[in-house]
């Protein structure tokens, strides 16, 4: 495929061993923080090209930023591009090989893309090369069987290249690749920086001069009329002055519309990354408290919190505009600071009672969340209440739930529309009391028109007052029950880099798969001590262990020792009380929860683990990187085949690709143990720690999976019964 000529893209592209370099220029040039102290990791280059996503995750991490995969179709790479930057892109050329661009924007209109060169000058380049660069990736191998067809064309250029792209393209139609690596912030990261990046304040700033101006044009269009009108000189361009006004609002209202759409999709797609994140890295025993009921409460109420704090601030934001010109009209009305006055003691008193309705909110929200967990319980409990209980108290707790909530949803409704009726109705009056001193010592008729014009303003302004300060009060109710999710978020990987200030050096993930020697400790636990804050006793008391590389242990004990508490310690799903303990001899408060991870893996107990709705080699490389390799999905079927699966495998019409899980092939228990040792082996961890993993095994099948799994682990710790 070599043409012999220089490539278009020569010195534009970062060698993959510079990617670290490339990540941090990129960071820089596209003005995302960077912490002080960036965390270490190990292996200062990728050394297997087939881990460099993982590997630039890792170093994505340590500078406290992420990389969202842009997974697409081969026919889809370009349009993907244009929405991808900044980002981290891997192309491939016949001169260079492969090849990481820094992409910093693009512009559809001129089909440009601009990127940062290894000398951090920009450059300008055709999209198109990018895209057909990053095409590359999947068509090289493709390309000798293409050429071998055309050649018998015997097609001139430029035909020639146009027939290959096209041959390829039809080929490679449903094939997927990662056009890009979006470089952006981890949910978890401070809301500030979250907020510049999203240039949130300049954005604001233009919603509230958008909303003057709009507020200025209506006004200015209401005076000329009222001039032309009270001055008895209305003709045509007194109109066409007033018409003017109109039509100029028209084009700021759009603007006003758009920026407030766009900025209220940006806040919500934040707000879901880290509550989503949150989900996920709330501790366990914290997640556990509240029970899968309450879960999904707290995601329900979420969705309510979302809504009411956007439309909520966004209509508050444009009533205070339009209080403040209603303000300043009145003082040039004929109530003067009488009326002023009167305006701001009305908004006073609604300020009062939409305090009080947040209480009310709050009975509302409690009583419901109550009602969402015991549904699910219910839910997850059906079999075993049908079974078991008595069918006169199925639907007892249920219909006192019920009419606990509806008392509750009257109360709130009932004070609702009695704040709205008065934010509606109860300013006129007010005004029109103020403006009576002013229009009995003699005030002009266009004054007395001004006086009607600021409160019928004030009246509306009020009116939105209040709706948007019920929302805000609404959403500060919803936020206290979602918070706990919010604060996790700020534990995930990659979240805390930025804090680092003064804090330890945290270690990402260590991408190299090499151990220890094997005279030195791999992971150490020395006095470990833990207790449940409800518990009064402790479950691990002085506990130490130490694990050498390629050890095989086992861990026995009797029911409600504590081998499991001790399993969640050593996999990092649970910080240990007091004690130490050490992975490489690095304490673990010193490592992400990423970095842990990636050295240790587990399969919890049976009760504790999950078959995702998803394909059997999802489930089973749920530790690798996405997409999956062709290689992966290689020692995914041999690993099954080991542990005895070969037989499922044959019967499954999709093979590893079958669909499993709650909405597919239901699994046997014995199978879905397996698949969950699988899991954990193919984790490319230096640690395998398995739970009772062969409860459900007959004594032939357990011995094949204790043979598969003494030769895969690297090392051991097996957790049993005695
Ligand atoms: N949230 C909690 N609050 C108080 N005690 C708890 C809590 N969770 C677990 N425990 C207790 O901690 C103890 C240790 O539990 P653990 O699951 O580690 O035991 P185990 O040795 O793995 O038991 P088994 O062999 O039966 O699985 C048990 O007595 C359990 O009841």
């Amino acid at each position: 495929m070599s043409t012999g000529t220089k490539s278009p893209l020569a010195g534009l592209g970062w060698a993959v061993q510079l990617g670290a370099q490339a990540l941090e220029a990129l960071a820089r040039a596209a003005k995302l923080p960077l912490p002080r102290a960036p965390a270490t990791v190990a292996g200062g280059s990728p050394e297997d090209l087939n881990r460099l996503g993982e590997w630039l995750d890792a170093v994505a991490q340590s500078q406290g930023l992420e990389l969202d995969l842009r997974y697409t179709r081969h026919a889809e790479v370009e349009s993907t591009l244009l929405r991808a930057s900044p980002a981290l892109l891997e192309v491939f050329t016949a001169e260079e090989g492969l090849q990481l661009i820094a992409l910093l924007g693009t512009s559809a209109a001129r089909g440009t893309a601009r990127i940062l060169a290894p000398d951090e000058t920009v450059r300008d380049i055709p999209l198109s090369l990018l895209t057909t660069s990053v095409q590359a990736l999947v068509e090289w191998d493709l390309i000798p069987t293409v050429d071998r067809v055309l050649e018998r064309t015997r097609l001139p250029e430029p035909q020639l290249t146009r027939a290959r792209k096209a041959l390829l393209g039809a080929q490679l139609a449903n094939t997927h690749l990662v056009a890009a690596r979006t470089l952006r912030l981890p949910p978890g990261a401070k809301l500030p920086h979250h907020l510049g990046a999203l240039s949130a304040a300049p954005r604001v700033m233009l919603l509230l001069v958008l909303a003057v101006l709009i507020q200025g044009c209506v006004l200015a269009g209401w005076w000329l009329m009222g001039q032309g009108a009270f001055e008895g000189q209305l003709d045509t361009g007194w109109l066409w002055a007033w018409a003017l006004m109109g039509l100029t609002a028209v084009p700021l209202q759009a603007a006003l519309a758009w920026t407030q759409g766009t900025l209220a999709l940006d806040l919500s797609a934040l707000l879901r990354r880290r509550l989503l994140t949150g989900a996920l890295s709330l501790p366990v025993d914290e997640a556990r408290r509240g029970g899968i009921g309450e879960y999904v409460g707290r995601t329900f109420e979420s969705a309510g919190m979302e809504q009411m704090a956007l439309a909520g601030s966004f209509t508050s934001l444009l009533a205070v505009v339009d209080l403040s010109l209603a303000a300043s009209v009145t003082l040039s009305g004929p109530a003067g600071w009488l009326g002023l006055l009167a305006l701001g003691a009305y908004c006073a008193v609604l300020g009062v009672l939409v305090v009080r309705q947040s209480q009310l909110f709050k009975g509302w929200t409690e009583s419901r969340v109550v009602m969402t967990h015991a549904l699910i319980e219910r839910m997850l409990g059906h079999r075993t209440r049908l079974a078991q209980e008595q069918p006169s108290r199925w639907h007892e707790e249920e219909d006192q739930e019920l009419a606990r909530y509806a008392e509750a949803s009257e109360r709130w409704d009932a004070g609702t529309a009695r704040v709205m009726t008065l934010a509606r109705r109860g300013l006129l009056p007010v005004a029109i009391i103020a403006t009576l001193p002013g229009v009995l010592a003699g005030a002009s008729t266009a004054s007395i028109a001004v006086g009607v014009g600021a409160a019928l303003l004030g009246a509306r302004a009020v009116m939105s007052l209040a709706a948007g300060s019920l929302a805000l009060v609404g959403a500060r109710v919803l936020f206290a029950s979602v918070r706990p999710m919010l604060d996790a978020a700020r534990l995930a990987p990659g979240a805390t880099s930025h804090d680092t200030e003064d804090a330890a050096p945290q270690v990402a993930p260590l991408t190299s798969g090499d151990a220890p020697p094997k005279d030195q400790s791999l992971l150490e636990l020395r006095d470990v001590f833990f207790k449940h804050p409800t518990s009064p006793r402790a479950v691990l008391e002085r506990t130490s262990l130490t694990l050498h590389p390629g050890e095989r242990v086992l861990l026995e004990g009797p029911s409600g020792s504590g081998k499991s508490t001790l399993a969640s310690i050593l996999t990092g799903l649970r910080r240990q009380g007091s004690g130490v303990v050490l992975l490489r001899g690095l304490d673990m408060a010193t490592w992400t929860p990423g970095g842990w991870g990636a050295q240790i893996a587990g399969a919890p107990q049976f009760h504790e683990n999950h078959i995702i709705s998803g394909t059997l080699a999802m489930n089973v490389l749920l530790g690798r990187a996405w997409p999956h390799t062709q290689d992966d999905l290689k020692l995914a079927r041999e690993l099954c085949e080991e542990l005895g699966l070969g037989d499922l495998l044959q019967r499954m019409p999709a093979g590893v690709l079958q669909m499993v899980g709650e909405r597919g092939w239901q699994l046997s228990h014995g199978e879905q143990s397996r698949i969950f040792v699988a899991r954990a082996l193919l984790q490319r961890v230096q640690v395998v720690v398995l739970d009772e993993a062969f409860g459900a095994l007959d004594p032939v099948t357990m011995r094949k999976v204790m043979a598969c799994v003494e030769a895969r682990a690297p090392t051991l710790v097996v957790i049993a019964h005695p």
